[in-house]
């Protein structure tokens, strides 16, 4: 599992621009294409880092973090995932980094998911869904979530880079992401939902082969 990891972030690299700014993700698997960054010197300006815990992880490998105000938007992100689906929708934030993850995607031309093909599912749900949510709206939330068919676990004890608090919504069956994506948006107090599907990922790398988008 571990080396399936590091093939695909290593992958990755090939979709790096010399000189460019990338934006990088969050996870075990990211973990893997910041070392394989850090053994080439020079070959970045910089990366945007979508979490706290990626942030250490670069400057320790002696690559700069930026601002995404100021570097934005960018070419690359590449991150991992906990689901893929055939259509590249993804399920994100099993490590708490989902709305810093959303924004970058957002904002980046190219969406390069790494991952151990494991992940590839059919239908996405199997894996919780992770919610970000203002921390008074949790109740709240959660009852509206409950409307949808799954149950909402609070990820006591876990606070995000922003802040806001987790909920993990379980049993779910996911046959239409762009559209669940949609409805959880307009849910007051959710910061952001950790489905990937209005901007699913262009790329996907399983155990180091790319196996959906372009080159
Ligand atoms: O919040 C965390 C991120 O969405 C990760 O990309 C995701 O949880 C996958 O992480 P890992 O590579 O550790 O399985």
């Amino acid at each position: 599992m571990e080396n399936a990891k590091r093939l695909s972030a290593e992958r990755a690299l090939e979709f790096v621009e010399k000189g460019s700014v990338v934006g990088v993700g969050t996870g075990s698997t990211v973990r893997w294409f910041i070392e394989a960054l850090g053994r080439e010197p020079g070959l970045i300006k910089g990366a945007v880092s979508s979490s706290e815990q990626s942030s250490a992880l670069l400057r320790q490998r002696g690559i700069e973090v930026l601002d995404l105000n100021a570097e934005g938007p960018l070419g690359l992100y590449v991150d991992g995932a906990d689901e893929c689906d055939p259509q590249r929708c993804l399920i994100k934030g099993g490590g708490a980094a989902l709305t810093r993850e959303k924004i970058i995607a957002a904002a980046s031309e190219r969406f390069v998911c790494v991952l151990d093909a494991s992940k590839r599912v059919a239908v996405l749900g199997r894996f919780p869904l992770p919610v970000e949510v203002i921390p008074m709206a949790r109740s709240h939330v959660a009852r509206e979530l409950l409307k949808f068919g799954g149950q909402p676990v609070w990820r006591d004890g876990v606070v995000t880079d922003n802040g806001n608090w987790i909920l993990d919504v379980h049993g779910l069956s996911i046959t239409d992401p762009v559209a669940l994506e949609a409805r959880i948006n307009q849910i007051v107090g959710v910061v952001a939902v950790g489905l990937f599907a209005a901007r699913p990922a262009d790329v996907v790398i399983a155990d180091g082969v790319v196996v959906a988008g372009s080159v």
